[in-house]
């Protein structure tokens, strides 16, 4: 069984990137009816590689320097879990509220773990509790084990939708800012507000259809400002690192089930480690049976 705080390890994908090699962004949705989803992907994600892949030459050393991005569409949640996820040092998220102000399909695990943060860390108090979870008291002892700014070197745009008609309007992408952005992560550009219940320019698609529209350039600027010009990005695998920890160590607490989870694919994996080796062995004892 895993223990806390030695998650598996990442599926690789450099968060130190290589010269000319890819770089991943990944789109995270939530949504209940549709309409994040549908901004999600295929909007935001299959127009992201051409806005912010990019290639220019310095006229001093005649030397062309690509940028290679590549995009990818989850759910909130499975971002969370450690087998699925690569981190990202930048991840667009779309969502909804749904219910009371809670998170729609996609995106309540995450919800419970903003909420935990904000329980942990947030001065003003407990959580809104978006989720029915309990608040406050039993994680307060925990609060030492993690840094609070444990979410450092992450870099979050987020669109966000709801309807004004609801009093908790806005209630579940207001949380994930403060949670996130209490936790250290940086938001990039401005928070998209697509309110089901606008009129005129401010209908919900054309808010998205703006926000999308205006968001590449900024989203271009978080891209460029962490490589350098023979695009080594100096974002910080060991960032990544412990923010991906720090997180799955909350998503243990939250999510105990999950610690099943990963004893079982560690499991796996030992089984995979122990039995291949031995398969080669007795496929290679066969042929040297049958070669005499
Ligand atoms: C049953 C129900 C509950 C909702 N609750 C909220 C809410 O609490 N706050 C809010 O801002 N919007 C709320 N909405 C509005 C949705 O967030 C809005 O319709 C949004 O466009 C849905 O996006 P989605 O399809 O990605 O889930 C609710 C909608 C429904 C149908």
């Amino acid at each position: 069984m895993t223990a806390i705080g030695n998650p598996p390890p990442p599926p690789t994908n450099g968060n130190d990137v290589v010269e000319g090699a890819a770089e991943e962004i990944l789109v995270l949705y939530g949504s209940q009816t549709g309409n994040s989803e549908a901004a999600a992907h295929p909007e935001i994600c299959s127009l992201l590689p051409a806005k912010l892949s990019s290639s220019s030459s310095t006229a001093t050393t005649s030397r062309t320097s690509r940028r290679v991005i590549t995009s990818r569409v989850m759910h909130l949640d499975d971002f969370l879990e450690v087998e699925k996820a690569r981190w990202t040092r930048l991840v667009i998220i779309v969502t909804s509220s749904y219910g009371v102000g809670q998170a729609p399909i996609g995106a309540r695990k995450f919800r419970d773990v903003c909420d935990e943060i904000l329980n942990r860390y947030d001065d003003d108090g407990a959580s809104s509790d978006g989720n029915g979870r309990a608040n406050g008291g039993d994680c307060m002892d925990k609060k030492k084990n993690n840094d609070p700014r444990f979410l450092e070197g992450v870099q979050f745009a987020l669109l966000g939708l709801g309807d004004s008609h609801y009093t908790t309007f806005f209630k579940n992408p207001t949380t994930i800012h403060k949670a996130m952005t209490l936790a250290g992560a940086t938001l990039v550009g401005d928070i998209g507000k697509a309110d089901a219940s606008g009129t005129g320019n401010m209908e919900q698609s054309k808010v998205i259809d703006r926000w999308i529209e205006n968001i590449w350039g900024d989203l271009a600027k978080a891209v460029t400002c962490t490589a350098t010009s023979d695009n080594t990005v100096i974002t910080k695998s060991d960032q990544l690192e412990k923010a991906r920890i720090e997180t799955w160590e909350i998503c243990l607490e939250l999510f105990p089930e999950w610690r099943q989870k990963s004893g079982m694919t560690n499991y796996a994996s030992m089984m995979v480690a122990l039995y291949i080796p031995l398969i080669g062995i007795v496929v290679a004892l066969f042929r040297r049976t049958i070669s005499f």
